[in-house]
């Protein structure tokens, strides 16, 4: 049987803690999501079970999913004994150190089909957060130093993010130290340019498509910085993940995620704009 472990890098939804069942990791690069026993764990392992078969996804779009191995008996975190799990790709697995951001993207994160009682928690969630202000949130992000210093805000200091707030976080996650109030940005050009491209690469596909609605579905960033530093090639990832609230966009255009990626998109343009001379190398979009 494969060896799990809990993962180290992980930065919201639901973790394993004591008690509390949440993903695990082998060392061969895959990440395991318990299936949630409501229609949430259902959800979202059908939509992966069809992602890579659907004929009306773009190839191109298809690289922004983590890759689905199917589902998996084994033995939850919290001990309870056997349990399914959704097998996907572990995004952060090539990485010592990584740094990763996970954002909400949506000014809602409820569907109107959903029950009452639901959508009347996600909206007092929605109020309290930057998801209406800002059409996302910044759900839980990590940021490793070269010398190995973290910095992982904690959850509630990311439930209430004002604009200015929202985009200084943003800012210290491209930053050698994100533990600091005026953050240098050193890493800004060379992970935000690409982020961008590949922002503007998603936005285009949802600027037309209408086949789904991806409701409380999150943008994953992950970069390494000590990678960056070292190679010339080295780029941040961008990932679609958590799908457990997709519902059919009835040939609709997901305007919901769509306002939201422009928002997100328009504070990264805004922070490479802001860069200096001395913190870009790069040509400013
Ligand atoms: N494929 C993956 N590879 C690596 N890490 C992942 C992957 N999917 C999720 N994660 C990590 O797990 C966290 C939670 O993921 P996800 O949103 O899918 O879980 P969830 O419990 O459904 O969350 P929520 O409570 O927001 O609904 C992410 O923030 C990220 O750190
Ligand atoms: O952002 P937070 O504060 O971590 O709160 C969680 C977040 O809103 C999740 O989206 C939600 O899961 P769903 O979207 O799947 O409902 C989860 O509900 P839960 O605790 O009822 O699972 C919340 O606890």
């Amino acid at each position: 049987m494969v060896k799990l472990k809990i993962p180290d890098h992980q930065v919201a939804g639901h973790q394993a803690k004591t008690g509390i069942i949440g993903p695990l990791i082998d060392d061969s690069g895959k990440f395991y999501k318990p299936l949630q026993d409501d229609e949430r764990g259902s959800n979202e392992l059908a939509f992966y079970t069809s992602l890579y078969s659907d004929p009306r996804i773009p190839s191109n779009i298809l690289k922004f999913f983590p890759s689905f191995h199917g589902t998996e008996v084994v033995d939850a975190s919290d001990g309870s004994g056997l349990h399914p799990h959704i097998v996907l790709e572990d995004i952060v697995s090539n990485y010592t150190n990584p740094s990763v951001a996970d954002i909400k993207i949506g000014s809602r994160t409820w569907h109107p089909q959903s029950s009452e009682d639901y959508i009347r928690k996600c909206l007092q969630k929605d109020r309290e957060t930057s998801t209406i202000k800002l059409g996302f949130r910044i759900s839980g992000l990590r940021s490793m130093g070269p010398t190995n210093q973290l910095w992982q805000p904690h959850r509630k200091v990311l439930m209430d993010l004002s604009a200015e707030d929202a985009m200084l976080i943003l800012r210290k996650f491209v930053s050698s130290d994100g533990n600091v109030d005026e953050p240098d940005c050193v890493f800004a050009s060379r992970v935000f340019v690409h982020v961008l491209e590949e922002l503007l690469e998603l936005k285009k596909w949802f600027e037309v498509q209408t086949i789904f609605h991806f409701c409380s579905c999150s943008i994953l960033v992950v970069y390494d910085k000590e990678e960056i530093e070292a190679k010339k090639s080295a780029r941040a990832v961008v990932k679609l993940i958590d799908f457990a609230h997709v519902v059919d966009a009835k040939g609709a255009i997901d305007h919901n995620f769509l306002g939201g990626l422009c928002s997100l998109i328009k504070f990264v343009k805004d922070i490479l704009a802001g860069l200096s001379d001395v913190e870009t190398s790069n040509p400013k979009p």
